[in-house]
């Protein structure tokens, strides 16, 4: 067994299991009766599982989701070629301290690196945040796709697969304001000036699979994330039942959905975001596509009064400013912390 850099270690309590039963249970929503539209028992019908699986889950896989499978394969080939460019190549457009965007292989989570190299673009150009996270500060900034230029098609590539994700994010954000009783366009203002956006992930082989991890354990802090992964496997969910990590089962031409951290709060608390986490092996390489809908940057994100409005559901949650949680995030991924990065709880109201 070979070795890893101290920095990728993680403490013996959040090391992997390498042997793990494949999830059985993690639902799986064939969502063809959303295409058609003309069958509103069928719809119904989606509704309700997917109420179901963010209930108690926070995760599931949907097929028949629309995304045409060659704009997918499409976006995969252009990323394995990008990753098997030469470093020098791949830093031509590395994120830096003016460029949050671009490529970037010393990712930490929770303070131990991540075995991992990943390429992220924005979805919508452009795209405004915060320029930094003090409350006092109204500056904004804009964060800039940087493009390589090799592969030449990858730009294409990623753009074009860009579009086909966020019509499937909004449509599921569309049945999941269903599900809690709301009318389908309650979230979609939100995303009008959405800070979505791209990662192309690539997990090399590792040497420790037992030590190290491809994304340590973390929640997605947007609003949801759909992920394309391929078949090697890899990604882990906590199951809220038992605490126990549940290996997420690849599915050919099926996305992964994950509710995130906005809609724990939007939904105060029915719909939790969940820990999940990527095991890295010491064979096979693995690339997956996660798509992170991010509303705007202005928006204040707090639980939805129409879903407070009684007494016995008070509100769990303080607002607070969505751009200013993304900047204090993007910040502690660069960065060693001494302290703990920003997280929902901090603004959580004890009864
Ligand atoms: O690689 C994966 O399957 C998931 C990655 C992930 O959880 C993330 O990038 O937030
Ligand atoms: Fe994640």
């Amino acid at each position: 067994m070979g070795e890893v850099d101290p920095a990728f270690v993680q403490d013996p309590e959040h090391r992997p299991k390498l042997w793990v039963n494949e999830a059985e249970g993690i639902p799986l929503i064939n969502l063809s009766a959303i295409k058609s539209e003309d069958d509103p028992e069928a719809i119904e019908e989606v509704v309700r599982e997917i109420g179901s699986a963010c209930k108690e889950w926070g995760f599931f896989q949907v097929i028949n989701h629309g995304v045409p499978l060659e704009i997918h394969q499409k976006v995969e080939a252009e990323a394995r070629k990008f990753f098997g460019l030469p470093l020098e190549e791949k830093t031509k457009v590395r994120r830096d301290e003016w460029s949050a965007l671009g490529y970037y292989d010393t990712e930490l989570t929770k303070n131990v690196r991540d075995w991992k190299q990943v390429f992220d673009f924005a979805v919508d150009v452009p795209t405004f945040v915060p320029a930094s996270p003090d409350p006092d500060d109204n500056n904004l900034m804009q964060w800039t796709n940087q493009w390589p230029q090799y592969p030449p098609q990858f730009r294409e590539a990623c753009e074009e697969y860009s579009r086909e994700v966020e019509k499937l994010s909004l449509k599921i954000m569309e049945l999941i304001a269903q599900s809690l009783g709301l009318g389908a366009n309650r979230f979609s203002g939100y995303f009008k000036e959405q800070t979505s956006f791209i990662r192309l992930n690539h997990y090399p082989p590792c040497p420790s699979p037992q030590l190290a991890l491809g994304m340590g354990r973390h929640k997605d802090s947007g609003a949801l994330t759909v992920v394309a992964q391929d078949d090697v496997g890899g990604l882990e969910v906590k199951r809220k039942s038992d605490g126990e990590w549940i290996r997420v089962k690849p599915i050919p031409n099926a996305f992964v959905i994950n509710v995130g951290d906005n809609i724990q709060v939007w939904s105060n608390d029915k719909y939790e975001s969940v820990e999940h986490r990527v095991m890295v092996n010491s064979e096979k390489e693995r690339f997956s596509i996660p798509f992170f809908l991010n509303p705007a940057h202005y928006t204040v994100v707090e639980p939805l009064q129409e879903l407070i409005a009684n007494e016995q559901n008070p509100p769990k949650f303080r607002p607070y400013n969505w751009g200013k949680f993304i900047t204090h995030r993007k910040l502690s991924s660069s960065k060693k912390l001494n302290v703990e990065n920003i997280q929902i709880y901090q603004f959580k109201i004890h009864e």
